[in-house]
């Protein structure tokens, strides 16, 4: 993934003129690589994350994936393939089961021999949505250290952390070939971010090419888990 001369502009809102939040981003996300955002609070990390995801508008320059421009993508296609972890999951209303599955219902799967393709909302045999794995569901929520009655669990009820699980476990069930992991540990335990770390690590080397951008305020997260870092600069205005 490649970005040219992005940046972001915030409209003028009661107390505030309009803004660049960041300007002229170039970003190389090389395959296989782990890089680090960095950037003190409200420098603008999150709506970079989310911009690069096709979530936000961006004011200026282009994002590219395999060298093709992020508007030339199909979105559900382009989504598929990099996918967003927010710092406060979105879950829609439903058991954790109802939300994982979610992303099976909703057409786009990665085909195979690299080629992606886009589908129906097929069935498998069993009427299950196609690529939708429950065990691996559960191996997942296991290595985070929740059984699989976590399944069932309406995700009103769910705690923080639980909800970011939650979140972790969609992502990499989706097996994106890029993650935008936004602060993705910050409502977990250290034990459980840990095993985050890890599981994020696995899926990164399971399939040449993977890659990932973090964000997190832990520096000792941030050393272990990237290869290098990219300082983000609030722009001038
Ligand atoms: N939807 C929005 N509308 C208006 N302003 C926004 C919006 N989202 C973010 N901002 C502003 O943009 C700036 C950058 O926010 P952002 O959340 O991207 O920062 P960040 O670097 O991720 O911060 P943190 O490290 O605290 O998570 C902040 O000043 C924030 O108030």
């Amino acid at each position: 993934m490649r970005a040219e001369g992005l940046g972001r502009r915030l409209p003028a809102t009661g107390q505030q003129r309009a803004r660049w939040v960041w300007r002229g981003v170039d970003l190389t996300l090389a395959e296989g690589e782990s890089v680090a955002v960095t950037g003190p609070s409200g420098t603008g990390k999150t709506l970079l994350l989310r911009a690069l995801a096709g979530l936000d508008p961006v004011d200026e320059g282009t994002v590219f994936l395999d060298g093709r421009p992020q508007a030339a993508w199909p979105a559900p296609l382009y989504r598929a393939r990099v996918l967003y972890v927010a710092q406060r999951p979105a879950l829609f209303d439903g058991t954790v089961e109802d939300n994982l599955v979610r992303p099976f219902t909703l057409g786009v799967r990665q085909g195979r021999k690299g080629r992606d393709r886009i589908t129906g909302c097929i069935r498998g045999g069993d009427g299950s949505p196609s690529g939708w794995d429950r065990q691996r569901a559960v191996e997942l929520l296991a290595a985070l250290g929740r059984d699989a009655g976590f399944l069932q669990r309406p995700v009103t009820a769910l705690s923080g952390g639980e909800a970011q699980i939650t979140a972790l476990v969609r992502a990499l069930l989706v097996e994106p070939a890029i993650l935008l992991l936004d602060e993705p540990t910050a409502p977990l335990d250290e034990a459980t971010a840990r095993a985050a770390e890890d599981l994020i690590a696995r899926w990164r080397a399971a399939a040449p090419g993977r890659a990932c951008l973090w964000t997190s305020h832990d520096r000792d997260q941030l050393r272990r888990v990237a290869d290098r870092e990219v300082a983000l600069v609030p722009a001038e205005n």
